[in-house]
């Protein structure tokens, strides 16, 4: 079945729309840049415009795509080329870019800043988010998270990944047994939250138990959704600047805020780092900015690591402290408080970090998770493979190794295709400078859009099947999947400002994967095809319905396993 067959709802395409809107910067937003005068240039073709929320007339074009935004760009770029604009009524031109090299040129040489409007997002992400912020302070604050979600420390964090998907298990298992037809991505969702919060902070809460009662689900959802309704609301996004409604959102970002907090100083106390508890609670209380000094400190400087060069090999004192530290947070600390001239820590920017991946840590590899399996049901002889490899390696231990899920190469294809056809992440959007062009096009104080799944359609690099989902074709030597150009693939995106927590991601993927797909079979469940609800990420909008089923014993796959061992 092609990659994209699944129709989608009109629903999803006007949310599409303001999605589109809202990363644009709708000049409704108090954030969005002042408009320069043009510099000369020349403008790229304008395809009919994308409507304006009440221009149901212009929007007859757009729905005949079936509601699919990001089939519309893909439509468009076949017919205009790799560089086209669009313009939402009341933000500032998209322009955008499908030139492999010209998004090279934007993400590594050029490094544009990111587009003014994700700042909506800083109340659920953190003040201080590594997503939005800039130049020294974005580099200080990779440099202190990079080594926690590089493969080397990952490799060590296996058995969080694993004891987290242990709990899945234990809950199919119960579905098997009452034949219960379970909502699989709202299970990987509790899943996912588990592992950041296990391998992330090293704190263990058991989602998938409590459920959407546990109070840092409550508080995460509550704040989630209200956000987003000013993200999703273009025309009505002025009222989040209301004094009753910044209330709002600063009572529900406390209730998460101190939730995280009170991880992150029982952590640092487990640490042997003692914190001005009054001031952790102001901190997670109020908007406020404060830098606090703990135990081994005594100013109020930040955690210093402006020039410090993020690439190479670890040095030997940061691998000493990956061999020590449990989780990410743990470790970052440690680099923190190494670095600091003082010894002091920013709790403002590790609790805005905590928040980031709480947030961009589960959502996105919980879409990947609930996709795969959606994959897996409409293909049953990628299934059967693959279940075949997971058998054939594993054999009868019900933990894999970092090793085993290493030698795992379809596993490895599956997850990469099903990066390729259905990228969690849709849209990333960047900011051109006042006087800025690209490719001779003008760029000056325009978004510009960059979709993954238009680089992954492209037939000229992929190949006439570039729609089909077929993970074979990471495995076909010279084929054309081992020849794209780099920004041709790119569900992580790239550059500098690629994803942190890639590697955490397929990590997790793999070992979930893994350890389903050895016990259990799976059977699609619902009555009409999975479709894409648009929102930050895509969601697969009715839950993934599965039916679940014991697989046949170990040792019986394993025989199975061998007698397909020539079709691994
Ligand atoms: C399948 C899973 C994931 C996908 C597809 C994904 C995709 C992406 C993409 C496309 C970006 C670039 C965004 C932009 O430029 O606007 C990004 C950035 C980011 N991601 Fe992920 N992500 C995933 C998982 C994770 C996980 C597990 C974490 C953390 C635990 C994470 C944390 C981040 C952070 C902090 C950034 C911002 C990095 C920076 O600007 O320096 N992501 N991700």
């Amino acid at each position: 079945m092609g990659g994209h067959a699944a129709p989608r709802s009109h629903r999803s395409t006007v949310r599409g729309i303001l999605r589109v809107h809202a990363v644009a910067g709708a000049a409704s937003g108090s954030t969005s840049p002042p408009q320069p005068s043009r510099p000369k240039g020349k403008q790229p073709p304008r395809p009919p415009e994308l409507p304006g929320l009440m221009h149901s007339a212009s929007m007859t074009a757009y729905l005949a795509t079936q509601g699919d935004l990001e089939r519309l760009l893909l439509q468009w770029r076949q017919q205009h080329g790799p560089f086209f604009e669009f313009q939402v009524p009341g933000s500032p031109p998209v322009m955008v870019v499908a030139d492999p090299e010209a998004i090279r040129e934007v993400y590594e040489v050029l490094q544009y800043h990111k587009s003014p409007r994700y700042k909506d997002l800083l109340p659920i992400l953190g003040s201080q988010s590594m997503v939005m912020s800039e130049g020294h302070t974005w580099k200080a604050q990779r440099d202190a998270f990079n080594p926690g979600f590089s493969s080397s420390f990952l490799k060590t964090a296996l058995p969080g990944f694993i004891s987290c998907t242990e709990h899945l298990v234990e809950r199919l298992e119960a579905a098997a047994e009452q034949r219960e037809v379970v909502q699989l991505h709202h299970l990987t969702v509790l899943t996912t939250l588990e592992v950041i919060c296990k391998v992330g902070f090293g704190e263990d809460i058991d989602f998938l138990s409590a459920g959407r009662s546990g109070p840092l689900w409550t508080a995460f959802e509550g704040l989630g959704r209200h956000v987003a309704w000013f993200l999703d609301n273009v025309p009505l996004n002025w009222m989040k600047d209301l004094p009753w409604n910044v209330s709002k959102t600063q009572r529900m970002q406390q209730q998460l805020d101190s939730q995280l907090m009170a991880i992150l100083v029982k952590r640092l106390q487990e640490m042997g780092i003692s914190v001005d508890r009054q001031a952790a609670a102001a901190l997670a209380g109020a908007d406020v900015r404060t830098t606090l000094t703990t135990s081994s400190s005594s100013s109020d400087a930040e955690c210093p690591f402006g020039d410090t060069d993020t690439g190479g090999e670890a040095s030997a004192a940061t691998e000493q402290m990956m061999l020590d530290s449990k989780d990410i947070l743990m470790l970052a600390v440690k680099l923190c408080q190494k670095e600091s001239v003082d010894g002091s820590l920013d709790l403002e920017m590790l609790l805005s970090q905590m928040k980031t991946f709480f947030a961009a840590g589960h959502d996105t590899t919980a879409g990947l998770l609930g996709w795969t399996m959606w994959y897996l049901c409409q293909h049953p002889q990628v299934e059967r493979r693959l279940a075949a490899e997971v058998a054939a390696v594993l054999g009868s231990s019900s933990q894999p190794s970092y090793q085993q899920l290493s030698e795992m190469r379809y596993l490895n294809a599956v997850l990469k295709e099903s990066l390729r056809v259905r990228p969690p992440v849709g849209l990333l959007a960047r900011w051109g400078p006042e006087g800025s062009s690209l490719a001779g096009y003008d760029t000056s104080s325009k978004v510009l859009l960059v979709s993954p799944y238009v680089q992954h359609m492209d037939t000229q690099v992929w190949g006439p099947d570039a729609a089909d989902f077929r993970p074979e074709r990471w495995l076909e030597e010279g084929g054309p999947a081992q020849r794209v150009p780099p920004y041709s693939y790119m569900p992580f995106s790239r550059g500098p400002r690629n994803c942190i927590g890639a590697q955490f991601a397929l990590l997790e993927a793999k070992t979930i994967l893994a350890m389903m797909l050895q016990k259990f079979e799976f059977e699609y469940a619902g009555d009409k095809p999975e479709e894409v609800l648009m929102s930050v990420t895509a969601h697969p909008k009715f839950g993934v319905p599965l039916r679940v089923r014991r697989r046949a014993q170990p040792a019986a796959a394993a025989a199975a396993a061998a007698a397909a061992g020539a079709g691994l």
